[in-house]
């Protein structure tokens, strides 16, 4: 079969006796020539065709039915159907090569196949199925390589005139030929063919940076607090904007480069014939006017899924829209030309109007061999190119303050949403104003007779603020404030009421209270989260209502929730917020060393991991690293030990305290042992408001004047330990009791350790006591006698 093929310029089927649905392919499994099968694809009547075949011959064919392979004996009758198939089995075969999963070596690729049909003597019916996208050319005699459909007819037109008329029998004609047809280059217009909406498409979602990946850069370092983690360290709006104004403009100029470079080298008219310097200025200024939009847009937005889903309707939606309006005022030439110079303040549709107009000439120049936009041919009139270089220009110019300006005014230290800026400007409102503890909404504040520790810092606190000598601590907080405005009915909440402090440099002030006491709200405020109410607080003598930027170059923060880039590693940020104190070189290098040692996590291939892969306690030990990095003066760290192990507890205790030593801290934590072992002062507080301030001895000793009893005997003898602990001191408090357990407090000037010890001994005699306890108070007693007192003084009131 191989070799009647291969001597034939055309198929030529003299030498069969019979014919069928033939199928030409490689591969065929069970096909001895490799590249020939009979296959049986019909259930209409079908012929075999085979070499030599007389009638009554027997010939053994291969057969392939899906994926059985076998062999068949058949009679050859000339003229009679020898096999019946169904029409299935015609798409099984043809198309098995291309099943899923078959490598490319195992595609049985079929390069042609004939269905005779019901052909017989009387009647020819075939269908010629041809595969145009043949990829084993070479393995096929050089005719069949360039197989097409007028040599395929001819070839079975000739096989079923032999058939009929015996193989002596030649048609006249040859074979059939396409028409031939002069030579044409083929040119391929780009422009023509996509039009300026693809192009308009390629720019703004094609180029690297385009609006909404520069929309989510922006959004998701706002959403993630990464941009307040980076200005609370140090990076202010100004550099802010500008490293990432030349980071956004490199890529996409470049990309913008090779993007022409290409186009042109590859032929498209609409790069190549086209000034090069019109298509540069127009490509960079609107890349220009893009990234101020982005940095406009992403004021308004605080999560990136709504950011980017905005971003492509607007895209998608405005490119249509542009498509639509531009062409049709452009090409209907209706509407006035002033018109359109209006809708070209969108920036999608200036972008499509600079397409249109260069894609214009591109195809005039493809049909004319006319040139491509000049300069001169701005001035044109019908060249709308001119405006829209003039719009654009002018837009960013208008835009790049006003995004400036919402971005600063909405980022941390300056809050408040655009929307509220506007307001704000328009009415003059003094939002900015100090307003009193009972001006708040008009309520009245329920100010209560307070501790006097908390008057005496009070005290310490107006003297400070009276000498003017606010520079001179670390921290001094007057009158502080927060309250949340309740939305939907529900009441203001006073997350902090009053605070006033006074925190010298190289002390570390404990916070503590209760889930809900403010103590977040309080730490917010102080690192420029969220405006107070009211009130104001002056860190190294700048108010942190007025002169956050200048706070922030001295200032270290651990968030309650890890503000981390996932795709950085731990030495990365270290190394980022190091920058931005101020340090370089191997000094730098050595800090950051010093700082993972100091959190634990130097060892185990820890600093180069990518934060996403760090575990929780991980992370927080990195927060901390970053919030003592540097010489930050003041330094506040929200519960810095949440999650960790207890080795690792230790270990960032140890960083703590050797980092106080010429620095105030404040710190928030639930742990009494924290507080005790880090801090020098402690404060309390519950329902916004601090109720006592101290040392940790000065508090235990104010608050703790008594020892707790604990005491466990069968139940019934629970009235004879109450008469115990009475005798021994009758103001003694009852503070716990569960089947058999008591607590009482025992006030110390009541009773003494000895006697106590001497009591229990001879009570034990009469009682069977299972087991028995004196402890001095802790931070722990204090912290829940001072919570519970001032819950329920708040509740009584
Ligand atoms: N953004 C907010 N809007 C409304 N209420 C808030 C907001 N943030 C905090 N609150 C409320 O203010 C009060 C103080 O919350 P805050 O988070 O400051 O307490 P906390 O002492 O830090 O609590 P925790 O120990 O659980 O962290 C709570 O009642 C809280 O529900």
């Amino acid at each position: 079969m191989q070799n009647l093929l291969t001597s034939s310029p055309l198929l030529n089927l003299s030498d069969y006796t019979s014919i069928s649905s033939l199928l030409l392919g490689t591969d065929v499994p069970g096909s001895s020539t490799g590249f020939v099968e009979p296959a049986f694809i019909s259930a209409r009547p079908i012929y075999v065709l085979q070499p030599q075949c007389k009638s009554g011959d027997s010939v053994t064919i291969p057969i392939t039915v899906g994926s059985v392979n076998a062999q068949k004996e058949i009679k050859c009758v000339q003229g009679l159907p020898l096999w019946r198939n169904s029409s299935i089995t015609i798409n099984e075969e043809t198309f098995r090569g291309y099943r899923k999963g078959k490598t490319a070596k195992g595609i049985n690729e079929i390069a042609m196949g004939y269905d005779f049909q019901d052909s017989n003597e009387n009647h020819f019916n075939v269908l010629t199925l041809y595969n145009s996208t043949y990829e084993n050319a070479s393995f096929i005699p050089m005719p069949f390589a360039l197989l097409r459909i007028p040599h395929s007819l001819n070839a079975v037109s000739n096989a079923y005139l032999q058939l009929i008329q015996g193989s002596g029998v030649k048609m006249l004609l040859d074979f059939t030929k396409e028409m031939p047809k002069q030579a044409t280059r083929l040119t391929f217009d780009f422009s023509a063919v996509a039009g300026p909406l693809f192009f308009e498409w390629v720019v703004v979602l094609l180029f690297p940076k385009k609006i909404q990946v520069m929309l989510t850069y922006l959004v998701y370092e706002k959403q993630h607090k990464l941009r307040t983690m980076m200005k609370m360290h140090g990076l202010g709006d100004g550099p802010y904007w500008i490293i990432y104004y030349m980071y956004f403009l490199i890529f996409s100029t470049v990309y913008l480069i090779v993007f022409v470079i290409f186009g042109s080298i590859i032929g498209v008219n609409f790069f190549k014939i086209n000034d090069y310097s019109i298509q540069f200025v127009f490509f960079f200024s609107f890349i220009n006017l893009q990234i101020v939009l982005a940095f406009l847009a992403s004021s308004f937005f605080s999560k990136v899924n709504t950011a980017q889903a905005i971003a492509y309707l607007y895209i998608f939606g405005s490119g249509l829209m542009a498509g639509y309006l531009i062409r049709n005022f452009i090409e209907g030439g209706k509407f006035p030309r002033h018109w359109i110079t209006v809708l070209e303040i969108i920036p999608a549709f200036s972008l499509y109007r600079g397409l249109y107009e260069l894609g214009q000439y591109a195809v005039r120049s493809s049909e004319t061999g006319s040139p491509g936009m000049r300069w001169s041919d701005l001035n044109d009139h019908m060249n709308g190119m001119r405006d829209v270089l003039i719009i654009i220009i002018l837009e960013w110019l208008v835009l790049l303050p006003v995004a400036y300006y919402f971005d600063y005014a909405s980022s941390v230290g300056h809050r408040s949403s655009p929307l509220s800026i506007i307001k704000h400007l328009l009415k003059k409102d003094p939002t900015w104003r100090r307003i009193t503890a009972n001006e708040i909404d008009g309520k009245d504040v329920h100010i209560e007779m307070e501790k006097v520790d908390i008057i005496k810092e009070r005290e310490a606190v107006d003297q400070v603020l009276q000498q003017q000598q606010t520079s001179g601590y670390a921290v001094v907080c007057d009158d502080l404030r927060k309250v949340y405005h309740g939305k939907d009915g529900n009441p203001d909440k006073f997350a902090v009421q009053g605070v006033s402090l006074a925190l010298p440099y190289g002390e570390c002030l404990g916070i503590l209270g209760p889930n809900g006491a403010g103590k977040s709200s309080f730490i917010s405020m102080m690192i420029g989260f969220v405006k107070p109410t009211s009130g104001n607080a002056f860190v190294r003598g700048f108010s942190i209502q007025n002169d956050m930027e200048k706070i922030y170059s001295s200032m270290g923060v651990c968030p309650q929730n890890d503000m981390l880039w996932e795709t950085l590693t731990g030495r990365e940020h270290l190394q980022f917020y190091g920058r931005l104190k101020g340090l370089s070189g191997s000094s730098l290098d050595l800090v950051v060393d010093e700082s993972l040692r100091s959190v634990n996590l130097l060892h185990g291939g820890a600093p180069d991991k990518q934060v996403k892969k760090y575990s929780g306690g991980m992370r927080r030990r990195l927060s901390v690293a970053i919030s003592l990095i540097g010489d930050a003066k003041v330094v506040y760290m929200d519960e810095p030990s949440t999650g960790l192990d207890p080795a690792s507890r230790k270990s960032l205790w140890s960083a703590v305290k050797q980092a106080k030593q010429d620095r105030a801290i404040i710190l928030t934590t639930h742990s009494m042992e924290e507080a005790e072992t880090l801090c020098d002062r402690l404060c309390i507080m519950v329902d916004g408001k601090l109720q006592c301030i101290g040392t940790p001895k000065e508090l235990i000793a104010r608050y703790g004047g008594y020892y707790v009893l604990t005491m466990t005997t069968l139940p019934e003898f629970e009235q004879e330990v109450e008469d115990l602990v009475r005798r021994l001191s009758p103001s003694s408090r009852k503070v716990y009791h569960l089947s058999g357990t008591q607590k009482h407090e025992l006030p110390k000037q009541e009773a003494r350790i000895s006697d106590v010890f001497m009591a229990v001994e001879s009570f034990k005699k009469r009682v069977e006591v299972q087991a028995w306890g004196l402890a001095d108070t802790t931070m722990e007693d204090v912290f829940v006698k001072v919570a519970k007192g001032a819950q329920s003084s708040e509740e009584l009131s």
